[in-house]
């Protein structure tokens, strides 16, 4: 299996899983995308060794910093400043991919971008990517940016005419295209703008402008269709054929987000963990072994030594069925959780799942005085591991890395990432 994620701070909200996920089962090819929450980079690229990733995208804020860090950078990631895809392998790659996401759309409905003028408002990755290709596309660029200077700054590097932020609305009427890459809406009047213009936004999560440009039968790209373009690319470069089966929309089937469940192996830190969340979230905590232990009345190594092992999975099955239609609640589950398709699927569809990864030698270390009937010798167990460890990693809508993250600061980093996008 080859295995995929995105990286970034926060990154919770990111829909390319859900993009690349689809394009694999188009196309039945044996891979997964997942999205790992961290602290920095560092950390997020020793969780990518870890679980043996093959590829990243990265996403804001590190882009810049993993131009430093990779061992070769393609001459596009040099010259927009920013890596936002890496291929794993006895080195990492650098790549950036943004320029396509910023030119394709366009491309795909207009000849050519000669002599055409694009406004792009904000400075960051987005838009240097986006100034880089137009350029390239000897378009006339202008480039507008909250913080002057920081506008000036990038402007002059590609070549580009610095408007003040200020006096956006006064030049809007010879501008042929708007590209807008900063995620919060700014007072920008669109009736300014002519009627022949486009509106092209590299905002996935939200349609700023949408309306009033509809009004004025501008020509309004979506987010989404950057996402995609930008997308198709890094997954040729992950070593797939691109030409057919990528998805050209990225249908939002909401996952739970009030509904979480903590995965992982024994000594992960589930338990642990999850009570912490579920204080700082003001959601109920719920421990699936221990719902088990009390409802049947017999503590688990007890049931696994009279009744076996499946008769415990086919009781983890009936215990979490009774959850799903719960809200705010923070689920512990156990670490076998993922040995039944049925527990397997029921947690794919109902609950949002945090994969606590690490080292299973830690895992080993942590759970030596406890009771847990499947921590036999230290082989069963690492070998047990290595059986489950893909599974919850297709199982994954967000991964955290336990050996590098005590409880409590794996507690705050999803926090963070639930105010991002709740
Ligand atoms: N991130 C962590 N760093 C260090 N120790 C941890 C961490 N998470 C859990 N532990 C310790 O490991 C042991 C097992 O944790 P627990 O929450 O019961 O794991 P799980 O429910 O995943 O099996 C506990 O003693 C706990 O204090
Ligand atoms: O990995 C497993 O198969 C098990 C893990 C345990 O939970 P933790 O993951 O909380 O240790 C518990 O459900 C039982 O001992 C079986
Ligand atoms: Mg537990």
């Amino acid at each position: 299996m080859k295995r995929f994620a995105v990286i970034g701070k926060p990154v919770a909200h990111s829909k390319s899983p859900q993009m690349f996920n689809r394009f694999f089962r188009n196309k039945g090819i044996d891979a997964v995308y997942t999205r790992i929450a961290s602290k920095n980079l560092k950390d997020a690229l020793k969780t990518c060794r870890l679980l043996n990733i093959d590829g990243i995208n990265a996403t804001m804020p590190f882009k810049k910093e993993l131009l430093e860090t990779v061992d070769f950078a393609s001459d596009e990631a040099k010259g927009v400043d920013g890596v936002n895809t890496v291929v794993f392998g006895n080195q990492l790659k650098g790549h950036n991919t943004d320029i396509y996401g910023a030119l394709m759309p366009l491309k795909k409905r207009l000849k050519s971008l000669k002599d055409k003028k694009i406004l792009i408002i904000g400075a960051g990755g987005a838009a240097r990517a986006a100034l880089y290709a137009y350029k390239k596309e000897n378009a006339i660029c202008y480039l507008s940016n909250r913080t002057y200077e920081k506008g000036r700054e990038q402007a002059k590097k590609f070549g580009a005419y610095v408007v003040l932020f200020e006096k956006i609305n006064s030049i809007l009427r010879e501008i042929d295209i708007i590209c807008y890459t900063i995620p919060v809406k700014i007072d920008l009047d669109i009736s300014q703008i002519k009627p022949s213009a486009i509106f092209f936004t590299a905002i996935y999560n939200q349609h700023f402008f949408k309306e009033e440009c509809k009004k004025k039968g501008i020509i309004y790209i979506p987010g989404e269709e950057w996402l995609i373009e930008q997308g198709k690319v890094a997954c040729s470069l992950f070593g797939f054929d691109c030409k057919n089966g990528f998805p050209d929309s990225i249908l939002d089937k909401a996952k739970p987000k009030n509904r979480i469940a903590l995965i992982g192996f024994m000594g992960s830190g589930k338990s642990t963990a999850g009570k912490l969340l579920a204080k700082k979230l003001d959601y109920q905590f719920i421990d699936l072994d221990k719902s088990i232990e009390k409802g049947e009345g017999k503590g688990i190594p007890e049931i696994f030594n009279n009744f076996g092992e499946s008769y415990f999975r086919n009781l983890e099955y009936r215990y979490l069925s009774e959850l799903k239609d719960k809200n705010r609640i923070v689920l512990a589950t156990g670490g076998g959780i993922v040995e039944s398709q049925y527990c397997f699927d029921m947690l794919k569809d109902y609950f949002f799942n945090i994969f606590l990864c690490g080292n299973p030698e830690d895992f080993f270390r942590r759970t030596e005085n406890s009771s847990r009937p499947l921590r036999k010798g230290s082989n069963f167990f690492i070998n047990l591991y290595r059986k489950r460890k893909d599974k919850y990693l297709m199982l994954s809508d967000l991964i955290l890395n336990s050996s590098i993250y005590t409880p409590e600061e794996i507690s705050d980093i999803i926090y963070y990432e639930f105010c991002k996008v709740l």
